[in-house]
This record gives structure tokens, C-alpha cells and sequence, in this order.
């Protein structure tokens, strides 16, 4: 196991694994954060520890590209083209979707992106003419039918929603959620299944069948019931980590995601 590899703990022996230390909100001892708390983590890591938006979201977007090429290798897919949907909402979980984007055609993979909403915004619109300059298509309308994107597609990148989402959803995100929840090619959500309360979860919402939790999970992590739940955003200094009792497990060697 990864945590008995790195911390060298070997058989029943040696140090207790942090991975494996319990408490509240926690699974496997990782802490499980409330909505307030992604927050706070968020914007400390702006305000005090002086991170910049843009080096976060290239962080966040490369692990979810590596998280996604772990879980799907393109040796798996069965179609000539490891062709890939990537749904971007107007905030930075739609950032980390350009980011995670542009990864993924770099290594190999064949993304287009549907991007309804984009932010008037330098930091949004230097990602997507990245994205273009890349000939990554972005797609002028969202199909409509489920099959259309089932025939098209071997995956899609939920990247609609993060951790500031609230409320009921509003168009146009309300009637791509509910043609999402239509197919049966995989989704992978990047942070948090969109459309889900951040907490508490969705059971008439989208059923991913990945999860990329970024910095740690979320509370509504524990509903997440498909196959691969990977953490990514290997970007959260020890200090900071301590302050909000995360619990860290320890990531492998040099790798910007681990499998939960
Ligand atoms: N610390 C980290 O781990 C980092 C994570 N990153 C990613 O950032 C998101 C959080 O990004 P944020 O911009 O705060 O918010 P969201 O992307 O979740 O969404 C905000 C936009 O969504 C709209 N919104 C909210 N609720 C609804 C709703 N019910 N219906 C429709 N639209 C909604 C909201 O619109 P407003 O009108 O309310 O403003 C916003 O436009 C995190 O999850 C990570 O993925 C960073 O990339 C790096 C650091
Ligand atoms: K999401």
C-alpha cells in the first residue's frame, strides 16, 4: 500500500499511517471538508500564502488530466479516437476543465470543450485561446441527445460546478444536467459532481463514475458511489494542511494525484 511504501511501514509494525487515522468528517482519515471550509483553504491559499489563481488552476487542471489518463488509459478505449467531452461551467471549476483540457490533448487524447458561459475575464479567455491555438473544437451548442453524445464520445469532463455552488441550478446548466444524467458513456467530475449539494450530495443528480476531489474532498465525497475516486491539487502547504486537520494521505514519490 502507498502509505506503508512512502511512510515505510512495513506489516503490522512500525509508525502509525496517517492515512489510516480517524475522527470526525473523516473516511479513512482524510478529512471530508464542509462548503465554509473549501472556501477558507481557497482563499487563504490566495490571500496569505500568495498563490495566483492561474498557478492553482494549472495545478488542479494537470491532476485531473492525470487523474483521468490513470483511469482511463487510451489503450481502454474501444473507438479509433479517444475522443472526449469536456462541459466547462463559468467559474473556476470550468477553469480547471480548460486546464485539464488542454492536458489531456497533449497526451493524446481528443478533447472538445462546450463552454455556454465564459467570463469576461483575461485569466478565461487566455485559457481558451490556449485551448484553440491547440485546435481543441469548441462546440457551438450541446447536443441535445443523449445517443448523439454516447456515438460521439467515450468520456465526459463534468467541470460545471466546484465548491461554490448553490441552490437549485439555473439554465443553461439545468438542461445539460439532465441530458448528462441521460448517457452511458462515463463521467468524470472534477471536484465535485455538478448539480450536487456540496454537502449533502444529489441522489436524482448525476451518478459519476469519477470523482477528482482538489486539495481534499468535499462532504458530499461520501455519496459518490462510482469506481474511481482520485486526490489531486498536491498544492497545499503543511502549514495550511495542519490549520484545517486534513489529514493528508501522502502522495507517491512525485505524483500529483492518489487513488483514494
Ligand atoms: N483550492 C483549490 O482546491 C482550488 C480549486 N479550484 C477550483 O475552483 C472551484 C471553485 O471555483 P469557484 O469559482 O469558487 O466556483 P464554482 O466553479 O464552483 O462556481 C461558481 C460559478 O457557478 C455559478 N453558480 C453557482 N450556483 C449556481 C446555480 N445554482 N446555478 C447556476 N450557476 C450557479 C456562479 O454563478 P453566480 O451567478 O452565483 O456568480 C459562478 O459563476 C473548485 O471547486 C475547484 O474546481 C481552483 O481552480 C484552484 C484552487
Ligand atoms: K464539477
Amino acid at each position: 500500500d502507498t502509505c506503508a511504501r512512502i511512510a515505510g511501514v512495513t506489516g503490522g509494525g512500525g509508525a502509525p499511517c496517517r492515512k489510516y487515522r480517524a475522527g470526525p468528517d473523516m473516511a479513512g482519515g482524510l478529512k471530508y471538508l464542509s462548503q465554509e471550509e473549501a472556501q477558507a483553504v481557497d482563499e487563504e491559499l490566495f490571500n496569505e500564502y500568495k498563490f495566483s489563481v492561474d498557478q492553482l488552476m494549472e495545478l488542479a487542471g494537470l491532476s485531473c488530466a492525470t487523474a483521468i489518463a490513470k483511469a482511463y488509459p487510451i489503450s481502454s478505449f474501444t473507438s479509433n479516437l479517444p475522443s472526449v467531452l469536456v462541459v466547462c461551467g463559468p467559474g473556476n471549476n470550468g477553469g480547471d476543465g480548460l486546464v485539464c483540457a488542454r492536458h489531456l490533448k497533449l497526451f493524446g487524447y481528443e478533447p472538445a470543450i462546450f463552454y455556454p458561459k465564459q467570463p469576461n475575464k483575461t485569466l478565461f479567455e487566455n485559457l481558451c485561446t490556449q485551448c484553440r491555438k491547440m485546435d481543441i473544437p469548441f462546440l457551438p451548442e450541446f447536443p441535445q441527445e443523449a445517443e448523439v453524445i454516447d456515438g460521439a464520445y467515450s468520456l465526459v469532463i463534468d467541470a460545471i460546478f466546484g465548491f461554490s455552488f448553490k441552490g437549485a441550478v439555473r439554465e443553461p446548466f439545468g438542461s445539460i444536467l439532465n441530458t448528462l444524467k441521460q448517457i452511458t458513456i462515463p463521467i468524470a467530475s472534477v471536484d465535485i459532481p455538478s448539480g450536487w449539494d456540496v454537502e449533502k450530495g444529489n441522489k436524482e443528480g448525476i451518478q459519476p463514475d469519477m470523482l477528482i476531489s482538489l486539495t481534499a474532498p468535499k462532504q458530499s465525497a461520501h455519496h459518490f458511489t462510482g469506481r474511481y475516486h482520485y486526490l489531486g491539487g498536491r498544492f497545499v502547504p503543511m502549514a495550511l494542511q495542519e490549520k484545517y486537520k486534513l489529514n493528508l494521505p501522502l502522495y507517491p514519490d512525485t505524483d500529483c494525484v492518489l487513488k483514494l
